[in-house]
């Protein structure tokens, strides 16, 4: 028996995984509000020793669809979703540590597609809610991330985590992360070519475990997943859309429905007269990409680790498995696409955006970041490189994630570099 025993310690040594809280825990909270989804994450720490940094035990968490920007307009009920998941807290976290325990709440892209005074309100309204709860509401609490700390944060979860960033061959691997209203790309550029030709907003650097980090990252708003379909069929940055029909070579031909995003109702459908499949489909997405997009030469040949939406819908084609993740090209995008659109009838039951979603995954990474066909993406669940999360979400990397766990070794802000580079034209 003691052998079965065993293996379970290989995997999940005691100091990673214990069982029992101790005299010397203490909690965070922290909520990541995306575009589509508001999340909480109720954070335990050991301190063993005064000298050492405090360890992550254990996790709770839990989440709410839609995101709050799907409240521009009810300010008061997004709020409320946040006191809900904030309640579970109440009963994870002792009584006499509430006072101690911080919360934070953190808003992406969603928020920031909106306008200044609908982000402002809401974010107004959650300060509101944690204002009335028992815990630790530090200064500037309820923020809009900036989309270089949201590629960086996702950076060093990857890096530090699969033990890149500790000792002396430091293999770093660049991470995309494709969200809802926004996709990131950062990376450690090894070229001196890649940094001068970088517009100067895209390198940040940064000190960590005593070293110093000048990463190539850039957030592109707007270029998210479910904001790429509402480019692709016109609809973007459409306050009302007045009942329109929008329509694209990417849906089925027959279909006719409604969408809701970020508090607007869109009504769509396939091209029922016109064509559909790859081909047009390929050309629509391609418009939505094409020229926007900075594209560092040296990403070319290096591989990347992709998650969020990447690794979402090559679950869902089977191009790789939901607990084991995987290692793609990004030609199996392209492959997985025209199979796909080419026979939608065959994929009714799956959502009927899996085309386009699937097209503009392979337009973003070949026309957009101009990545080759052969580039290797790794997509990995989140259980893979956080073995004791709970299994309520499985399959997710948390960009947000650690800032608790590094934060005392993550020294001060970011800095952007101040180049005197003209800027390109880019969004984000
Ligand atoms: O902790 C998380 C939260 C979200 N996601 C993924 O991020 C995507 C959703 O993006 P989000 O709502 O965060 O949009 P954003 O505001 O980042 O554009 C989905 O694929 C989620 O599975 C994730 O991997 N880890
Ligand atoms: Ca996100």
């Amino acid at each position: 028996h003691s052998n079965r025993v065993m293996w379970f310690q290989d995997l999940f040594p005691p100091n990673v995984c214990p069982i029992n809280a101790k005299a010397n825990t203490f909690y965070g909270i922290m909520f990541d509000a995306g575009s589509t989804g508001t999340r909480i994450h109720i954070y335990t720490f050991v301190q063993k020793s005064p000298e050492n940094l405090p360890e992550l035990e254990g996790e709770i968490f839990e989440s709410v669809k839609p995101g709050l920007s799907a409240y521009a307009d009810q300010p008061e009920k997004g709020a409320e979703t946040v006191k809900r998941l904030l309640d579970m807290a109440i009963d994870a976290v002792p009584p006499h540590l509430w006072k101690k325990t911080p919360v934070v709440l953190k808003a992406t892209a969603g928020l920031r597609l909106l306008s200044e005074e609908k982000a402002q309100a809401l974010l107004l309204e959650v300060k509101e809610v944690f204002e009335e709860s028992p815990f630790l509401v530090p200064e500037n609490s309820v923020s809009i991330m900036d989309g270089s700390y949201e590629g960086i944060l996702a950076w060093i979860t990857v890096n530090f985590l699969t033990g890149q960033l500790s000792g002396q061959n430091q293999h770093t691997v660049g991470t995309l992360d494709l969200g809802g209203a926004s996709t990131q790309i950062t990376f450690l550029p090894r070229f001196e070519e890649t940094l001068k030709e970088s517009p100067g907003d895209f390198l940040t650097s940064f000190e960590m475990f005593n070293s110093t980090y000048k990463l190539y990252t850039h957030s592109y708003l707007g270029f998210g997943l479910k904001a790429a379909r509402l480019a692709t069929l016109g609809a973007l940055n459409m306050e009302a859309a007045d009942g329109q029909m929008f329509r694209s070579s990417c849906l089925p031909k027959q279909l006719e429905a409604e969408w809701h995003f970020g508090g607007v109702k869109y009504r769509y459908g396939g091209n029922k007269e016109g064509e559909t499949g790859f081909k047009p489909c390929y050309l629509e997405v391609l418009k939505v990409v094409k020229g926007k997009l900075h594209q560092p030469d040296e990403i070319r040949g290096s591989s990347f680790y992709a998650f969020s939406y990447y690794y979402d819908r090559a679950v869902d084609t089977n191009l790789i498995d939901y607990e084991q993740g995987g290692v793609l090209e990004v030609r199996d995008f392209e492959r997985k696409a025209k199979e796909v659109c080419d026979n939608m009838e065959r994929y009714n039951s799956a959502s009927p955006f899996l085309c386009m979603d699937l097209t503009y995954i392979t337009a973003l990474l070949k026309e957009g970041f101009g990545f080759r066909d052969n580039t290797l993406l790794q997509s990995r669940p989140r259980s893979f490189i956080f073995p004791c999360a709970a299994d309520t979400h499985k399959g997710r990397v948390d960009a947000i994630h650690k800032t608790f766990l590094i934060h005392k070794n993550f020294k001060g802000k970011y800095q952007q570099e101040k180049k005197n580079k003209k800027k390109q034209p880019l969004q984000g």
